[in-house]
């Protein structure tokens, strides 16, 4: 029973987590991740708790109250209805009981998860908290949330006491009912002495067993408590139909031509801030592109729909002149393009492992490769353990440049027909920005690279420049015709650069 009950619950947790890992991005700029993991976790302890333990409990305490109950009806009625007088009163107390059980449970669990959230948010931010010296009121705030986890421990407890002390009392009660009725019994001669012994060993052991079967009825409803969120995420599913999904048209050979048309957008948790009004270009396969714009024009956001983390409400984006609705994502993302993100972060595990994340059968040489093109390879064999480096969670044993670089690096390997780099060169120091910029010849060979860039000093090597704004493209063309034009919108964002 144990063990099954542990691969029921292991397989839940299973496709819960695979459910979660496969929904829409925007169900992961709704909710509290970590909270829900750790939610996750609680939830399915409890639930395993009264999966596992409390059906074989159940069954046996079931089993002896039924086989109890016979016999006391064969040694005496009367005496099993004096003696069942007692379960009607204690039936009602434990259906309360079970409920506010129910409703504490499924509020602790909140609550432990949201402790976690909290701990898991602050220490993730420890040097901000430190640079600020914010310590205590971290300290002071993660104990306001356990001590809300303390308070609903405290109302079980007295939930607890008050049903099991109250049923205890009602058991002995019908204890001395059944003694004082039992020897007027004897008295009479309607019974034997040894009769009313046995009767009473009898209701001992039917006694305990109720107090067993209201017990396992309350973990049941605790468990109940618990599951519900489970079943919430196991049945939620995103709103991008096939963002994760691997159906759809899977290219085989793609050129790398792209076409955004007419392409409206707001972010779903903000709706009503529209990014693009109708944002309409075309990149040619092979060229290497920059999209520029003020901060917060919605560069960015160019990367996120292209990689369809979202779909456009109005509008749509063709690769090779498909929409990217109909490909299969996964295919999409995995074969065609790559994607070198703002801020690189880093699995916490060595340098090999990230760098081959998305291909993992990659060959040492294939790697080193990757790393060449991304000027990577200098740095990583100057660490005594080379690939083998552990880069700390998120990479903070890593600077920022060399994340960088293993993120392009990670990018490359893939020999993706569409790059797309966001900014990707940012947080390079000058030197090791030159490094790339040499190798970008490299970098861009055989495919279409999209830079979005915020240093305007990064894309004069881009072939093709789409300057957007307001929602819209406002200006395209190559970098020294751009500059030239006096009043153009490329030379403004120049200018304000250079007097900034
Ligand atoms: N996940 C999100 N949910 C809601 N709004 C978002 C989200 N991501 C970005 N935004 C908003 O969308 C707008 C465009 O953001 P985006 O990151 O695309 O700009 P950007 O041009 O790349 O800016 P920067 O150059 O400063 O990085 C901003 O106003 C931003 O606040």
């Amino acid at each position: 029973m144990r063990m099954a009950g542990e691969r029921i619950i292991e397989r839940l947790r299973n496709q819960i987590f695979e459910n979660i890992v496969k929904q829409d991005i925007e169900f992961f700029d709704r909710n509290r991740t970590g909270e829900i993991i750790s939610r996750l976790a609680a939830d399915t302890v409890v639930v395993g708790k009264s999966v596992t333990q409390n059906i074989s409990d159940g069954l046996r305490n079931g089993i002896m109250a039924v086989v109890g109950t016979g016999m006391m009806l064969y040694v005496n009625t009367s005496l099993t209805l004096t003696m069942m007088s007692i379960i009607p009163p204690i039936a009602v107390a434990a259906i309360y009981y079970g409920r506010i059980l129910r409703d504490i449970s499924a509020k602790t669990q909140t609550a432990t998860s949201h402790t976690t959230q909290v701990a898991q948010e602050k220490l993730d931010l420890i040097r901000t908290v430190r640079a600020f010296a914010q310590e205590n009121r971290e300290s002071h705030s993660y104990a306001t949330e356990t001590h809300k986890v303390y308070q609903l421990s405290m109302k079980e407890s007295y939930a607890g006491a008050t049903f099991f002390s109250g049923a205890g009392f009602a058991g002995n009660f019908v204890a001395m009912a059944i003694l004082y009725y039992g020897g007027s019994l004897v008295a009479a001669g309607s019974i034997t002495p040894g009769d009313l012994t046995s009767f009473f060993l009898y209701s001992t052991y039917v006694g305990f067993s109720f107090m067993g079967l209201s017990g396992f009825y309350g973990e049941l409803m605790k468990g109940i408590g618990a599951s519900s969120r489970l079943f919430a995420l196991m049945e939620s599913k995103g709103e991008v139909e096939g963002q994760s999904s691997q159906t759809g048209i899977k290219l085989e050979k793609v050129t790398g031509r792209i076409e955004f048309k007419d392409v409206e957008f707001a972010y779903p948790t903000r709706s009503d801030a529209k990014i693009f009004k109708g944002l309409s270009f075309t990149i040619e396969p092979g060229t290497n592109v920059a999209i520029v714009g003020k901060s917060g024009s919605g560069k960015s956001t160019v990367a996120q729909l292209l990689l369809r983390f979202y779909d456009p409400s109005k509008g749509s984006i063709f690769i090779d002149g498909i929409d990217i609705r109909s490909l299969d994502g996964n295919h999409m993302r995995n074969n065609i393009m790559s994607f070198v993100p703002q801020e690189p972060s880093l699995f916490a595990t060595t340098i090999r492992e990230n760098i081959a994340y998305g291909r993992s059968n990659a060959t040492d040489q294939e790697i080193e490769s990757a790393c060449e093109r991304a000027n990577a390879l200098g740095f990583i064999k100057k660490f005594p353990q080379g690939f083998d480096t552990y880069t700390g969670e998120k990479g903070v044993a890593m600077s920022g440049g060399q994340k960088q670089r293993i993120a392009i690096a990670r990018a490359l390997l893939k020999d993706p027909k569409i790059l797309i780099m966001d900014e990707a060169t940012s947080a390079l120091d000058a030197s090791s920005e030159n490094l790339v910029q040499d190798s970008m010849s490299q970098i861009v060979m055989g495919r279409t690279v999209i830079t979005i860039a915020h240093r305007l000093s990064t894309i004069q090597q881009a072939d093709f420049i789409v300057v957007v704004e307001d929602g819209r493209v406002v200006e395209t063309g190559g970098y020294d015709e751009l500059v030239e034009r006096e009043d153009g919108k490329f030379r403004h964002l120049i200018d304000a650069q250079l007097s900034s």
